[in-house]
């Protein structure tokens, strides 16, 4: 397994990732280290496996064959894909936080209640989990705004709401999918930079697929897919020492 510059484990380990969808190869022999603190941009074609991808090391969705190692400091190593649904389900609670371009809120509850939501599931009582709600959403600029429904609030807003509820668990490695895809650029550029804030700048992981090689470039390392085999990526760095082409 590979290890960073201070001897640690990477917090997720992905090797020989195999998903196939009939005659579609949409993983294709993949292996990745991710390393805590660390995000990591997956670029590629529409249909090149990117979100079967983020949907497997996030143990949303199994891969044919393959193993995925998490590796979280102070615990020992889990193979994701060896757990049952329920521990499974378990650990996606408790571990990771999820940031998708849309859809992941509830509508019928307000914002408070929606970052609250993702501590009651893991039994904090609900008097707890509404304190906690508000700080985390007091941190990403939304005081005042604890009571409005997600339809009160506009795409930027909901993005920090989707923010505050991925990361108000504790949440070791952060999963988003087309984060800032349905923001006008200046939004998206604010909502990308309080997710990095809330992830890489707390010690984090951030994995995030997107389209937008500008939105990719604030990750520390970019790796791309094209008909669901990993294409050599490269780190912030290289790149910003011209090596990237
Ligand atoms: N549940 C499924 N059933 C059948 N085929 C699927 C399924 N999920 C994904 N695929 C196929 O697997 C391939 C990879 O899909 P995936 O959604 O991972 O691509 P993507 O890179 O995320 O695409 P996009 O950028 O369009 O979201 C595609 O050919 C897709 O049609």
């Amino acid at each position: 397994m590979l290890e960073n510059s201070l001897g640690r484990p990477a917090v997720i380990s992905a090797r020989g990732l195999y998903r196939n969808f009939g005659s579609t190869a949409a993983l294709d022999n993949v292996n990745l280290d991710i390393q805590l603190g660390q995000s990591l941009a997956i670029m590629g074609p529409s249909g090149s496996g990117k979100s079967t991808l983020l949907h497997a090391l996030a143990g949303i969705d199994l891969p044919d064959s393959g193993q995925i190692t998490l590796n979280l400091p102070g615990s020992a190593p889990v193979q994701i894909e060896s757990l049952k649904d329920k521990p499974r389900t378990k650990l996606r609670r408790e571990a990771f936080g999820f940031v998708f371009q849309s859809g992941l809120l509830i509508p019928e509850l307000t914002a408070i209640e929606n970052v609250a939501m993702a501590l009651m599931i893991n039994a904090v009582p609900r008097s707890n989990a509404m304190d906690r709600a508000a700080r985390a959403l007091a941190q990403l600029g939304l005081a005042g705004m604890e009571e409005r429904r997600i339809g009160q609030l506009s795409g930027g807003q909901q993005q920090r709401v989707a923010i505050a509820r991925a990361q108000v668990t504790g949440a070791s490695v952060v999963f988003a999918d087309e984060p800032t895809g349905a923001l006008d650029s200046a939004t998206g550029a604010e909502v990308l930079e309080t997710l990095l804030d809330c992830t890489v700048g707390a010690g984090k992981s951030l994995v995030m697929v997107t389209h937008d090689r500008t939105v990719a470039e604030r990750c520390d390392r970019i790796v791309h897919l094209s008909d669901g085999r990993l294409l050599d990526g490269t780190a912030r760095q290289e790149r910003q020492a011209g090596a990237w082409s």
